[in-house]
């Protein structure tokens, strides 16, 4: 049987024509300062007329207490449960820039990194480099490195410092840990698998002489030296073989698109089944008119739309509470393009806090916002302080698809 809510949603779903658009503000979470967060402080008219109109709560991404990457925050905002269905964030950025991996294959999230010559982690992004420096680098390891052993290797830009590794070859598993700590002032994890499986083995092999060839390559680089601070390592996470989720046309009765600039969320949009129209993504940040004209030429495709905006959680991570003001504003200019699809049922909500004085995911639950023709109608603003105590009262990610079909009456009655 499929974990909740699918199992049921499976059953209670129905095709209908109405519209929902699923907006993601990632990692728009955050802590009050002096009394104020980044949402509260943003000036949003246009969101703050659509927020007056809709039903408020607030959402835990997972569970208490847990600060979920992007890819299990999304997951569980489309009602797949992280803790149920654990999918490495390589395969969500292996399929985001539009690959698609066989059985014979892993996939791994890396990150050019800077190592400070006492061999600790001096920045997990190398500064943030830009994609085009990012696509150098990749030449440079993929002419260096092509195989390992047996297996293929393959190192694909992600975009700005992410990349994606993957793996080809006979006996590969995906039950490997990150080599990425998470954190800076300690050196990289050695690549470990966390079983006693050969295959899982030999991919924490290959993985941990990829990492050393490719610290080797960089080190000696003309290009690295020019940059302070500089990409001299790479940092591997979320390596994992790619799992068989039921998709959204079986599980909601949704033709579902996904609009999103960074490639993680149109994998993990892809990974559940939804299309992903294509565009000329090159470039960094929001790339919004990209997004935006998408929206206007492939949205009537759908009857379920998921728009994600990226850099509310960037911001967060470096702690700069203005830009990511500035972030919130940006998106409620943009809101009434979203509402020209004419959804019939809106929500917006983000897939983790990302608080600028923590710098990082965290657990604080997030401000959910459902508007519709049969919703309670809150009166309030769509911030963290005032969306507690909304109609909508405290809810899960999980919570939030069941939500919104019942609004857009896509759920039947449950018995007789
Ligand atoms: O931006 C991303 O890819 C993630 O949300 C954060 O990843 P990072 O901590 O490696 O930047």
């Amino acid at each position: 049987m499929l974990p909740y809510p699918l199992h049921w949603t499976e059953r209670l779903a129905i095709k209908t024509d109405s519209r929902i658009l699923f907006v993601v503000l990632d990692g728009v979470g955050d802590v009050p300062i002096n009394g104020e967060t980044p949402l509260s402080a943003a000036n949003t008219p246009n969101l703050d007329a659509l927020a007056r109109d809709a039903s408020l709560g607030l959402s835990t991404p997972v569970a208490p207490g847990v600060a979920p990457g992007s890819g299990p925050g999304h997951l569980a905002l489309f009602g797949y449960d992280p803790l149920h269905y654990e999918v490495g964030r390589g395969v969500l950025s292996a399929l985001g820039i539009g690959l698609d991996l066989s059985p014979n294959q892993v996939a791994a999230r890396g990150n050019f990194a800077t190592l400070a010559p006492d061999g600790t982690i001096a920045d997990r992004r190398a500064g943030r480099i830009p994609t085009d420096l990012n696509k150098r680098l990749i030449a440079l390891l993929q002419d260096a490195i092509p195989s390992i052993e047996d297996v293929q290797v393959n190192l694909y830009t992600e975009a700005e410092y992410r990349f994606v590794l993957v793996l080809t070859g006979d006996g590969l598993g995906g039950r490997v840990a990150d080599t990425d700590p998470g954190r800076t002032g300690e050196p990289p994890r050695p690549a470990q698998a966390t079983t006693q499986d050969p295959r899982d083995q030999k991919t924490a092999r290959i993985i941990q002489q990829f990492v050393e060839k490719a610290t080797h390559v960089l080190h000696e680089a003309d290009i690295v030296k020019e940059y302070d601070p500089a990409p001299n390592t790479v940092l591997i996470r979320g390596v994992d073989t790619k799992p068989n989720l039921p998709p959204f046309q079986q599980v909601y009765k949704l033709t579902p698109g996904a609009i999103a600039s960074y490639p993680m969320y149109r994998g993990v949009a892809r990974l559940v089944g939804m299309e992903t129209p294509p565009a000329d993504w090159s470039g960094s940040g929001e790339r919004t008119e990209t997004k935006l004209k998408l929206l206007r030429e492939h949205g009537d495709k759908y009857d379920f739309i998921f728009f994600h905006v990226k850099k509310t959680d960037s911001y967060g991570e470096d702690g700069n509470f203005e830009m990511k003001k500035k972030q919130i504003e940006d998106f409620d200019a943009i809101l009434p393009d979203l509402l020209a699809w004419k959804p019939d049922v809106v929500l917006i909500t983000g897939d983790h806090s990302t608080p600028v004085g923590v710098k990082a995911h965290s657990w604080h639950p997030l401000p959910v916002l459902i508007y519709g023709p049969h919703v309670r109608r809150d009166g309030r603003r769509f911030t963290e302080m005032d969306a507690r105590g909304g109609s909508l009262g405290t809810l899960r990610h999980l919570d939030l698809m069941p939500l919104v079909l019942a609004n857009a009456l896509k759920m039947k009655k449950f018995g007789a």
